[in-house]
């Protein structure tokens, strides 16, 4: 039993979602205390609760603790990762809905589903497009494609929008599972074969299906790209998102191009996103509307965030920073990347991997470097 101390470092959510993710892929029971004690409502909340759930259903675990508001978790995966059809709703987690970030619940399933043998379907409803969470065009535009090069086939649409308070949205994944042909036998993947210490039985290391990334140098700015959003609003709010972005970032000589949206959802929201792609990176920026906000204002702040961190020089945003180390600790090679902020979430994300001996994570604080070295799992 894995025991991990919820309340560490940024002592939010992350600590549970990654926890869960690698307790899923080595097959490791787990207890975490103290629960995202460092959040103003500390414990499970919908979001946080449907990935326990989900995390759950795909490695038939056994599970204590797994309610709303609640501190302690016992997690004791029953089966390798299995893929399959899925269906995960944060709405049903609490009594009259919730706008729960689906990337939460995506982020927590989705690699130990990359690493299992088979392809599987996704289907999350709930918040699509909330605070303190990636959006869901951030995870298409930005996170997957990242991912993609490090060897992550999926495939997403997005087929209804959700805001806070309501939610409601809906996107639907297909995750297929590294390279054809490589899986291990009897349906593990190679890190619980190699965890599981079995001589013999363990996948050589070219044989794992991810590999590591080299984000050291983002080269010059290709463009930005730009999605100004809209659902059950008036048309000249995406309009008046898009030329405002457009206008500030033109006036910087950057090349740009946002297009305006009417998407479908169950209730009115707005947001402008910007994605930057760079020769070697691709970093991503969100502006969320709300009553009273002007859509000049929405777009302000979204330009606002990519431009703080063009002139940083980072091929890596500050989110893609603790994102990627997951990913960079379950592949076969080094990976090496420089962010544009060294933040809490990357500090405490990199001690929770480390807790599960994949991984060493070496963070350099003054040259915002991460280096992610696997460790040699069959020893
Ligand atoms: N604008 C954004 N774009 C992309 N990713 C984001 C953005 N804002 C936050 N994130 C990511 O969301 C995650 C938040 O993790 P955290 O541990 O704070 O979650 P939590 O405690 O579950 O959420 P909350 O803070 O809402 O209670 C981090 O990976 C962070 O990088």
């Amino acid at each position: 039993m894995i025991d991990i101390d919820g309340s560490y470092g940024e002592g939010g959510g992350q600590i549970l979602r990654t926890s869960l993710s690698l307790s899923a892929i080595t097959g490791h029971p787990i207890r975490i205390n103290n629960i995202r004690a460092g959040r103003d409502k500390p414990g499970l909340a919908a979001q946080h609760l449907t990935s326990v759930r989900a995390a759950a259903i795909i490695c038939r675990a056994k599970v204590r603790g797994d309610a709303m508001g609640s501190m302690t978790l016992e997690f004791i995966p029953g089966s390798a990762v299995q893929v399959g059809n899925y269906t995960f709703d944060v709405s049903e987690a609490r009594q009259g809905g919730s706008a729960g970030a689906v990337a939460m619940v995506l982020q927590t399933v989705l690699l130990p589903l990359v690493l299992a043998n088979g392809n599987s379907q996704v289907m999350l409803r709930g918040g699509t497009h909330v605070n303190y969470s990636p959006s869901m065009t951030y995870i298409q535009e930005v996170y997957l494609p990242i991912l993609h090069r490090m060897g992550v086939q999926v495939a997403m649409q997005i087929n209804a929008w959700g805001w806070y308070p309501q939610g409601g949205g809906e996107v639907e994944l297909s995750v297929s599972s590294g390279k054809p042909g490589t899986a291990c036998a009897k349906g593990d993947s190679w890190v619980q074969l190699a965890l599981r210490d079995k001589p013999g039985t363990a996948c050589a290391k070219s044989d794992r299906n991810l590999n590591g990334i080299n984000l050291l140098k983002r080269g010059d700015l290709q463009q930005v790209r730009g999605l100004a959003v809209v659902t059950q609003l008036p048309s000249h709010i995406p309009q008046r998102m898009a030329s405002r972005a457009e206008n500030i970032l033109r006036e910087e000589q950057l090349k740009v191009k946002v297009q305006p949206i009417h998407a479908k959802g169950v209730a009115p929201g707005a947001g402008l996103f910007l994605t930057a792609e760079y020769e070697n990176s691709l970093a991503g920026f969100t502006g969320l509307g709300r009553i009273g906000l002007p859509a000049e204002k929405v777009a302000e702040v979204a330009c606002e965030e990519f431009l703080n961190f063009h002139e940083t020089g980072a091929p890596v945003d500050e989110h893609l920073g603790d994102q990627l180390l997951l990913p960079a600790a379950l592949a076969s090679t080094r990976s090496e990347y420089r962010v544009a902020v060294v933040s809490n979430h990357l500090t405490t994300n990199a001690s929770i991997i480390e807790l599960f001996g994949l991984a060493k994570v070496t963070v350099d604080e003054e040259e915002k470097r991460v280096v992610v070295e696997p460790l040699d799992r069959k020893k």
